[in-house]
């Protein structure tokens, strides 16, 4: 199939997108890891010793930035419906994290160990209608939410990514009652015409 003028733009851009080319230098699998080392330099985010939940982690850029960090100490459990290559580490999980069977078999992976991070990057498929996507992407980062909630620290954090659109102040607003401070942060490698941004709520309140 002849290739699209859309995705034919797309390849041009990605080939010559700083972060795509930093990447391949720097041994990261996607351009996404330089959105969570950004975040991590603020926000100081990632501790060696560690447990931490990495939700649709592939390929694994964002679990190569942690486990870099954490070394050999502490562990990175990663869900993700696509195949993860293994990582040195980083225990994988791979199913649909909207799948009850799921949820249950990351919480049985976890043994009862107290969680510090939960970091989502997952976003669905676009279908290219906006509405649909939008309440898609919502309903996975209030599942993410939810899962973070139940499962970290007090002194935990959450990251997760949200699209701003309908139902966006109102997730916002969520996650005000369940964490005392929830920052956005839009790191240099999210590009600037996505309307993608990463909440992070830290504090959590009972
Ligand atoms: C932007 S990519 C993540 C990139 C990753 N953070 C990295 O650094 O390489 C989003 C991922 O979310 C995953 N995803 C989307 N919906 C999901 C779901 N319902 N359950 C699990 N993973 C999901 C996709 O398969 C995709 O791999």
């Amino acid at each position: 199939m002849k290739p699209s003028k859309t995705s034919k733009q797309w390849m041009r851009e990605h080939i010559n997108d700083p972060f795509v080319q930093q990447a391949q230098k720097d041994g990261y699998r996607s351009r996404a890891a330089y959105k969570l080392i950004e975040i991590n330099e603020k926000d100081h985010l990632i501790k060696p010793g560690m447990v931490i939940v990495d939700l649709g982690a592939t390929p694994g850029g964002w679990c190569q930035v942690a486990g870099a960090i954490m070394g050999e100490t502490g562990k990175v459990i990663a869900l993700d419906l696509l195949p993860l290559e293994p990582l040195r580490g980083v225990e994988f999980i791979q199913g649909d994290f909207r799948d009850e069977a799921v949820l249950k078999k990351l919480e049985e992976s976890l043994q009862g160990k107290p969680v510090g991070l939960v970091i989502s990057d997952m976003a669905p498929n676009f279908s290219g209608v906006s509405a649909v996507d939008q309440d898609r992407s919502i309903y996975l980062a209030e599942l993410a939410m939810e899962f973070a909630f139940d499962h970290l620290t007090r002194d935990g954090s959450f990251l997760v990514k949200v699209f701003q659109g309908t139902g966006f102040e109102a997730y916002m607003k969520l996650m005000r009652t369940k964490f005392t401070r929830v920052v956005a942060r839009k790191p240099k490698a999210s590009r600037d015409r996505s309307s993608e941004v990463y909440l992070l709520g830290t504090g959590k309140l009972e």
